[in-house]
């Protein structure tokens, strides 16, 4: 009887003291920290540099900012970015506009730093509003043990590394050799690469967006729920009942068919909750959607809805770009010669 009431009183006392992973970054947020278990690492000089756990990460833990300077769309599209830089644009909507976290800044921060994979990524952009102001957050989606690279998904771009012909990697090459930055993944062999190719960008985007919620922080949602960064709409249920769409389909992903989703919750805390998640990051070449939209509008929080599709096209001007079938078709078209 004693043992159990000790273990019950144990138990509750870990509930009770674990922080919640939204408050976790909320904390690391406001203190402009990275959290230390997390440190970055050279891994070659095609991938360049990553981000390792030091300590084993629980499933929906907060793992890192995504930190840099927030920009309007339309500042990003203005701006000059060397295609170095462009890969560390960050596009993302909030409140029915499109804005960009700009981390083209070495600024020693790790959130910049992590490396894609669509295939089993470890964790999830979303969005949480502090202070009126969206910030990118990463999340567990499962179990990260000590020593394994954060990684997620960029989005459903052909992102030059994922491509196994050796004349797409060889592409990769050609595209850093012109390079201005110094990044410590610009291969000296690459100087070697003689091309005529024109120059490409390639940008992070990410439009398809999640609320966060309570119950992002559970395993079982994790489980049974990956959040699925190729989907542009995601459905949630309400605590009543109702299913309410959020963002524009990929009506290929099985999560559009899946009666379970996110619960939609209204956090007390609304400064934090009103958020979305954010996931991939897309490659943008030579264009951007057209993203012109008033910044000084900011409403409430409350009444921000998940993304839609940027319409149009934008500057032929490379910069990073982030809208999934834009994107999509400029990859087909640039590879038809169209
Ligand atoms: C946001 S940066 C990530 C940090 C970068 N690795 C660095 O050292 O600065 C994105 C760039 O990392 C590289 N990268 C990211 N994921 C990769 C992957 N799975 N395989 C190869 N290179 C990758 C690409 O060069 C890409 O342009």
């Amino acid at each position: 009887m004693c043992v159990c009431v000790t273990i019950f009183s144990t138990i509750m006392l870990k509930r009770k003291t674990r922080i919640r992973p939204v408050d976790d970054a909320r904390t690391h947020i406001q203190s402009l920290r990275d959290k230390p278990e997390f440190m970055e690492r050279f891994i070659d000089n095609n991938k360049g540099r990553g981000v390792f756990a030091t300590q084993p990460v629980e499933a929906g833990a907060f793992v890192l900012e995504y930190r840099g300077e927030l920009i309007s769309a339309e500042e990003c599209r203005a701006r000059d970015y060397t295609e170095l830089q462009s890969t560390f644009l960050f596009e993302f909507e909030w409140q029915k506009r499109h804005w960009c976290i700009d981390a083209s800044k070495e600024d020693g921060t790790l959130g910049r730093l992590i490396n894609d994979n669509h295939k089993s990524p470890n964790c999830t952009m979303k969005k949480i509003i502090v202070n009126d102001t969206p910030h990118l957050c990463l999340f567990a989606v499962k179990k990260i043990e000590i020593g394994s690279e954060i990684e997620y998904n960029y989005g459903d771009s052909q992102w030059p590394w994922r491509k196994k012909e050796p004349k797409q990697q060889t592409s990769v090459i050609e595209t850093k050799t012109s390079l201005t930055d110094h990044s410590s993944h610009d291969a000296s062999n690459k100087d070697a690469v003689v091309t005529q190719e024109p120059k490409q960008v390639f940008t992070i985007k990410g439009f398809s967006l999640v609320n966060y919620t309570e119950s992002d922080e559970t395993d079982e949602y994790i489980k049974d729920n990956p959040p699925s960064p190729h989907c542009d709409v995601v459905r949630k249920k309400t605590r009543n009942g109702n299913i309410q769409v959020i963002g524009v389909a990929d009506f290929s992903d099985p999560l559009i068919d899946s009666n379970e989703s996110i619960v939609d919750e209204t956090d007390e805390d609304s400064s934090l909750q009103s958020d979305n998640e954010v996931v991939p990051k897309n490659l943008l070449m030579d264009r951007v959607p057209n993203c012109s939209v008033p910044l000084n509008e900011s409403s409430d929080d409350s009444i921000d809805e998940p993304s839609t599709p940027m319409s149009g096209m934008a500057s032929q001007r490379p910069r990073r770009n982030c809208h999934r079938p834009i994107q999509r078709s400029l990859v087909e078209s640039r590879s038809t010669g169209a």
